[in-house]
């Protein structure tokens, strides 16, 4: 297996970038000559509408072996545990929801397998999100998969994927995501053997970097630290599966040659990498507890200006030195819903129950905060500076109330009585009167 310092990548967030495995694959000065070089055929790749303003325009040039045409009918695959917004199946209440992490498969089972959705919000393929995660112990073999409905934010929590993608390779790790375009086919192999994490399927516009604001040119999740791959290829000939998620359902084709023949490719849609640790946090030198927007890495915005339809924002290792001010979260009721997961560590709000691996969703104006105990000890701490060491907690946030699945609902991973974490909040104003 490729090991991850034999990869190379390009660095840069939103650029058109170009990039051949073969010199002279690519045409130069324009994008479909009457006979591309090699006998390769050109492709036009999508991912906003050809009308798309110039500046979130997405599409990119594949020259590649085959075109992707050179496929079979499709048939249905099973669908297993992966659902689309909406959640119709079993109503969405409005509780305070935890879970365990998901166990690892006993039987061979690969990425494709494996997803499971917990929830979703909005209509698949057009807005909104899915909430997936997978716990996989076996590379896909002969196997490849792609996303119609939409692009797909991977947070690997334990396990490396090298995912070997139709625009090249790229190497995750736990502390690091990435995020593959709708439609981009790919295969996940499985360097630690076994791997687990979180998929945000985003169903609307492309993540973008949010605005800076007055801080400025600089901070949050720098452009320079995203990393696309460089062209990568199979010529390999066989018996070969190309599963599809479409318009909610899951469905598979035969090819008798590899979907990942691109020789070069010029564009603005690839899949791209970025680590986490890289995040130049900003928070309050004086008091009070901002906003978790001020995390926040990557979002996909929707027509309502400053109201996300995804918003992807993490918690990292930083140092806490407001004075006078409670420092972990606030108690709150949002507008927004939000999905939480943890990569490592301990998270603030919830020191007893939240764990790498497990989950939360606290949705549109379902009341929630610190556990009792934190917030104990949050009122009574000696405000020192204090380092927040080996920690990585993450939100996907959204306008849209996040549907659980069934299998959320009734899985026996569902912590029943996460709600009970609130109920020894005292009440301290009778005691002071
Ligand atoms: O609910 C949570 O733990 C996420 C969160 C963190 C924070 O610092 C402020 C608000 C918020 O929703
Ligand atoms: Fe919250």
């Amino acid at each position: 297996m490729i090991r991850p310092d034999e990869l190379q990548y390009l660095n840069g967030f939103g650029n058109e970038f170009e990039t051949e495995a073969k010199e002279g694959a690519l045409p130069i000065g324009q994008f479909n000559p009457q006979k591309v070089a090699f006998g390769l055929y050109a492709e036009q790749f999508s991912t906003t509408a050809f009308t798309m303003a110039r500046d979130k325009n997405r599409r990119t040039w594949f020259y590649r072996i085959r075109p992707s045409a050179a496929q079979s009918d499709y048939r249905p695959f099973p669908q297993g545990l992966m659902r689309s917004g909406p959640i119709t199946e079993v109503p969405s209440p409005p509780n305070l929801l935890r879970w365990d992490p998901l166990p690892m498969p006993e039987e061979p089972t690969d990425f494709v397998s494996s997803l499971v959705t917990l929830a979703a919000n909005g209509s698949v393929g057009v807005q909104g999100v899915g909430v997936h995660v997978y716990a996989a112990n076996q590379s896909m073999q002969n196997r490849y998969f792609y996303n119609a409905d939409g692009e797909l934010l991977i947070v690997p929590q334990q396990g490396a994927l090298l995912l070997h993608t139709e625009s090249g390779i790229l190497h995750i790790a736990p502390g690091e995501i990435c995020v593959i375009p709708r439609g981009i086919k790919f295969r996940v192999d499985l360097p630690d053997g076994t791997a687990r994490g979180y998929i945000a399927e985003n169903y609307g516009a492309p993540m973008i970097l949010p605005e800076r604001g007055p801080v400025g040119s600089n901070g949050f999740a720098n452009e320079r630290d995203f990393q696309a791959p460089v062209a990568a290829y199979e010529d390999i000939d066989g018996d070969f599966e190309l599963v599809c998620k479409f318009n909610g359902g899951m469905f598979v084709c035969d090819l008798d040659h590899s979907p990942l023949d691109v020789v070069a490719w010029v564009g603005t849609s690839y899949p791209y990498k970025y680590d986490l640790s890289r995040f130049n946090t900003m928070n309050t030198v004086s008091f009070d507890h901002p906003d978790p927007s001020i995390f926040t890495v990557l979002t996909s915005q929707t027509d309502t200006e400053g109201t996300a339809n995804l918003d992807f924002v993490i918690f990292p290792p930083r140092w806490m030195v407001a004075e006078n001010t409670f420092r972990p979260p606030w108690y709150h009721r949002n507008l927004m819903s939000e999905f939480m997961g943890l990569i490592e560590g301990v998270y603030d709000a919830k020191e007893h129950g939240f764990m790498p691996g497990g989950a939360s969703l606290h949705n549109c104006m379902t009341p929630h905060g610190p556990e009792a105990v934190v917030f104990e000890q949050a009122s009574n701490a000696d405000l020192k500076p204090q380092r927040y060491e080996d920690t990585m907690a993450f939100m996907f946030e959204s306008r849209f109330i996040f549907e659980p699945t069934e299998f959320a609902l009734q899985s026996t991973t569902r912590q029943r009585e996460y709600h009970a974490c609130y109920s020894n909040l005292k009440n301290y104003f009778r005691e002071q009167k």
